[in-house]
């Protein structure tokens, strides 16, 4: 059994901030679980639509259940007018992060939860909408077109690919989506979710709640890390090549986007499972130089520093290789993690306390004000 990374310092690292049934991160080292389901079963046997429902109604559904929470979300998929018009405003080289932080917060002018009781009609709003707000806003600015965004694809990832390309994706894409986004879905008190938390703690609304754990999920130490993989290896043309770029970044102490974990100590259970996938659709594109790239990268990581890849190293190069535009990896995590963002804002509404910390001072001693006339 891996022994668990020991937990110290600063960043609240190994600081216990609450109580969650909804996961476990690194317990034995390395294992990840969504209430007691471990991530591989997940992966291989479940659809992102039943882990969502799993996480925000507390059991997986039967297929009636599912049926009818899928033909739910598929009902909910069709933009306001004014959100439309907010999305066309926002410019071209917006980042689509920004896109997704402003399409929330509208949302939650347009479709206010006026009460606790709408929480899940509110999320379940939000979870058909996301793709819809990325892409209509991409296509508009991109390809210069209002795009009708009510399809009849059942899987929330299947529907972000149509819309991106216009075209039913292929079942090889939908599969890789599908298990990418359960993937993403839920990860105990990481930044993002603990923001959300913070926010759902002072008994704020859920749009609220959600668009600021956008903002936290944001940054390239999150989920943004993903996408600044992607800028990393691009240009390397060789396993070699990317071999004397890392060796130079480590050596000018550069942060290697996509590696290390702030609970995991070898390794990260998600990553096994999208690098497969990302194999797969490497042989499906005739790719000769990205995953081996990638894999190299990864063997010089462990072998120089035994830091190991996160989720977000080699979903850069699945989403690559399924043609996705680099910047719109971090929101398509964003489409999958608000399903772990409102389950733990319904638990802490459910046993609310403001969370509200203390700080080490570290500051000047007391002192008086000096008048204006006399200061430096
Ligand atoms: C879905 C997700 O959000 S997963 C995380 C995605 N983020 C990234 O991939 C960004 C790159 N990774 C990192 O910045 C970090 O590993 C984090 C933010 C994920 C975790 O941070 P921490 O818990 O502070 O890292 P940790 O305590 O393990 O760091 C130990 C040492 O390894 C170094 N280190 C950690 N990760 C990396 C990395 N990716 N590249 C280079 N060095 C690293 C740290 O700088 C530190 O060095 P030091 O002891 O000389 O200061
Ligand atoms: O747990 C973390 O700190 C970051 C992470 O992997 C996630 O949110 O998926």
């Amino acid at each position: 059994m891996a022994e668990a990374k020991k937990l110290t310092g600063a960043g609240l690292r190994g600081q216990s901030a609450g109580t969650t049934a909804l996961c476990t991160v690194g317990q034995s080292g390395s294992g990840l679980t969504y209430r007691g389901y471990d991530i591989h079963e997940l992966a291989e046997k479940s659809t992102f639509e039943e882990v969502a429902y799993l996480l925000l109604k507390g059991k997986l559904p039967n297929q009636a259940e599912l049926d009818a929470y899928i033909a739910k979300l598929k009902t909910l998929r069709a933009l306001p007018d004014a959100l439309k018009v907010v999305l066309e405003q926002i410019p071209k080289d917006a980042h689509p992060m920004d896109v997704m932080r402003t399409g929330c917060s509208m949302l939650g002018n347009l479709e206010t939860e006026e009460s606790f009781d709408e929480q899940q009609d509110a999320t379940d709003r939000l979870l058909a909408l996301f793709p819809s707000i990325i892409c209509y806003w991409y296509r508009f600015t991109h390809d210069g077109v209002r795009i009708d965004t009510v399809t009849d694809d059942n899987s929330v990832g299947g529907h972000f690919l149509h819309l991106l390309r216009d075209e039913k994706p292929s079942e090889l894409h939908a599969r890789v989506m599908n298990v990418s986004l359960i993937l993403y879905a839920e990860h105990e008190f990481n930044a993002s979710t603990f923001t959300a938390r913070v926010c759902a703690s002072t008994l704020s609304d859920l749009h609220s709640c959600i668009t600021g754990a956008i903002g936290s999920l944001r940054g390239p130490l999150h989920g943004g890390a993903n996408e600044a993989a992607m800028d990393m290896i691009e240009d390397w043309k060789s396993p070699d090549e990317a071999e004397a770029e890392v060796m130079g970044m480590l050596a000018r102490k550069d942060k290697i986007m996509g590696f290390g974990h702030a609970v995991y100590s070898t390794s990260d259970p998600r990553n096994g499972i999208i690098k497969q996938w990302s194999e797969k659709l490497s042989k499906d594109v005739g790719d000769t130089v990205l995953f081996p790239v990638s894999e190299r990268v990864e063997a010089v990581m462990w072998r120089e520093k035994k830091l190991f890849c996160n989720a977000d190293f080699f979903h850069a190069s699945a989403y690559h290789f399924m043609g996705i535009p680099t910047k719109l990896f971090t929101p398509i995590f964003v489409c999958s993690r608000l399903t772990g963002w409102a389950a733990h804002v319904f638990e802490q509404r459910a046993n609310n306390r403001i969370i509200r910390p203390s700080a080490d001072y570290n500051g000047p001693e007391p002192r008086p004000v000096t008048p204006i006339e006399e200061r430096d």
